[in-house]
């Protein structure tokens, strides 16, 4: 539906601190700043990593705002890793919470790990097509590596760790992050595993700083603490390599709803990018609602279209605002990121089905059926069912109020939307190639049947 973009000014390796900035994507960056942004602008290939703990099945939104950040590195020829917390998802991150988190068994755990793994591999095999399909540059990527912390935690001996790495990690410094300090002053405390969480962070930094040429850690804005206690931890060990290749923190700002809640999986207010969890469907209805005042801001982190098109879109937007068509662009193009190009325009048909606006006249029954299934709306019939015996299963209504439905004139079958007069159970003047009925109920829903 919309076309490749060409970006005039290439962005290259060394721009990338400033496109985060532009696009909002830039909370905090630890000192020497100055520093990181001479490397980049010297064109020098960085290498950066982000983890996520197995506390869920799957990655939500907010996650993907330091995956954006991720993924325009990425995109523009730096290396990032993306690493699993095996071991941090076993004490639980008290970054954030007001209470302990409770106890994952090991199965579910390693469940979450192989999903979140897939969602890690599929966001930036997606996202560096969906940069490639859309955006003309002569970027050419980085590598991608996914690494789980338990591979390293597994050989830590506890005596040997405390001997070696226990003085450099100072108590006061501890103490005095945020996600400490708040939880000493309620009521039930901290306990000692939440308390050590960000020694393990540290020394995963640490580990990815010496053994994999690490050198930047990004993080939601709650992850600042720990992302600093992790320079800390690499600048004591490693005073003379620091020198030459410092470690930086970066983070974005957290993702809020409109009471300013933290969006994620604690607060009970996530919406998923596993399709098995949120359809491609349900993510493009989660964009479609974005408010006018926050679609430019949404374009600007979950897409990576340039910001001139930004512009443009929103200039046309502004002409005519009731048609929403930036929230449409932006739902298209963050499900094409997601689920992959061409998602997006599926997604898009499904609305149009659903919400009956436009005509589909022009869709098979073979791609209604194909879209339908994707995004769990398909409902199968056998041919000869009659339509009472259909609408009451599937509006969950008694055969007098299908009579009811029938008599208001509620009822409407095919793309012509031909109002039915009667119970029948001979479809085939409605169908779409033989096969596909589309039954609409009153003004708003409509159901795809697949007639078998
Ligand atoms: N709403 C958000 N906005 C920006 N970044 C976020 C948001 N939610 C999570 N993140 C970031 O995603 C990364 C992985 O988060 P992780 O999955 O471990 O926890 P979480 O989603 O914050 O979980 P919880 O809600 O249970 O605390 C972290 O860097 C975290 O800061
Ligand atoms: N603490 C992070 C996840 C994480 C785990 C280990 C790391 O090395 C880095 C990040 C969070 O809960 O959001």
């Amino acid at each position: 539906m919309f076309g490749r973009v060409f970006v005039r000014n290439l962005a290259t390796r060394c721009d990338v601190l400033h496109v985060l900035r532009e696009r909002g994507l830039l909370q905090q960056i630890s000192q020497p700043e100055k520093l990181l942004s001479e490397t980049l602008k010297n064109g020098q290939k960085i290498k950066l990593y982000c983890g996520a703990d197995p506390t869920a099945k799957s990655l939500h939104l907010g996650n993907l705002l330091p995956l954006m950040v991720l993924l325009n590195f990425y995109v523009r020829g730096h290396d990032v890793v993306s690493l699993i917390g095996g071991a941090t998802g076993k004490v639980g991150d008290p970054s954030g919470r007001k209470t302990e988190r409770d106890v994952i068994g090991d199965n579910k755990r390693q469940e979450n790990i192989d999903r979140i793994v897939s969602q890690f591999k599929r966001f930036f095999t997606n996202g560096l097509k969906y940069y490639q399909a859309k955006i003309t540059t002569q970027d050419t990527p980085g590598e991608v590596t996914y690494r789980n912390n338990l591979t390293w935690w597994r050989d830590v001996r506890m005596l040997d760790f405390l001997a070696t790495y226990g003085k450099h990690i100072r108590i006061q410094n501890m103490l005095s992050r945020d996600s400490v300090s708040s939880r000493l002053q309620s009521q039930d405390g901290i306990g000692f595993n939440e308390f050590t969480y960000q020694i393990l962070q540290a020394y995963d930094f640490h580990h990815l700083y010496s053994n994999e040429d690490v050198s930047v850690q990004v993080g939601g804005n709650d992850q600042w603490g720990n992302i600093t206690a992790g320079i800390d931890l690499i600048n004591r060990i490693s005073p003379q390599a620091t020198k030459a290749r410092p470690a930086f923190g970066l983070t974005v700002p957290l993702l809020t709803t409109s009471t300013g809640e933290k969006f994620g999986k604690s607060a009970g207010n996530a919406v998923f990018i596993d399709p098995e969890i949120n359809t491609p469907y349900d993510l493009y209805q989660f964009f479609i609602n974005t408010t006018d005042a926050d679609v430019a801001t949404q374009l600007k982190i979950f897409t990576l279209l340039p910001l001139e098109t930004i512009e443009n879109i929103m200039s046309q937007h502004a002409l005519s605002p009731n048609e929403r068509f930036a929230q449409k662009r932006l739902a298209i193009e963050v499900v094409d990121l997601i689920h992959g190009v061409g998602k997006g325009n599926d997604a898009n048909l499904i609305s149009q089905i659903l919400f009956g606006g436009s005509s589909i006249e022009n869709v098979s029954a073979a791609e209604l059926i194909r879209v339908s299934n994707d995004n769990r709306i398909l409902n199968k019939i056998h041919s000869s069912t009659p339509l009472s015996d259909i609408v009451c299963n599937l509006t969950n209504c008694s055969k007098s109020e299908f009579r009811r439905k029938i008599k208001q004139g509620s009822l409407y079958l095919g793309p012509d939307k031909v109002k039915v007069a009667d119970d029948i159970s001979d479809f085939s003047p409605y169908l779409i190639d033989g096969k596909v009925l589309l039954l609409r109920t009153g003004k708003q829903k409509c159901y795809v049947i697949e007639c078998l």
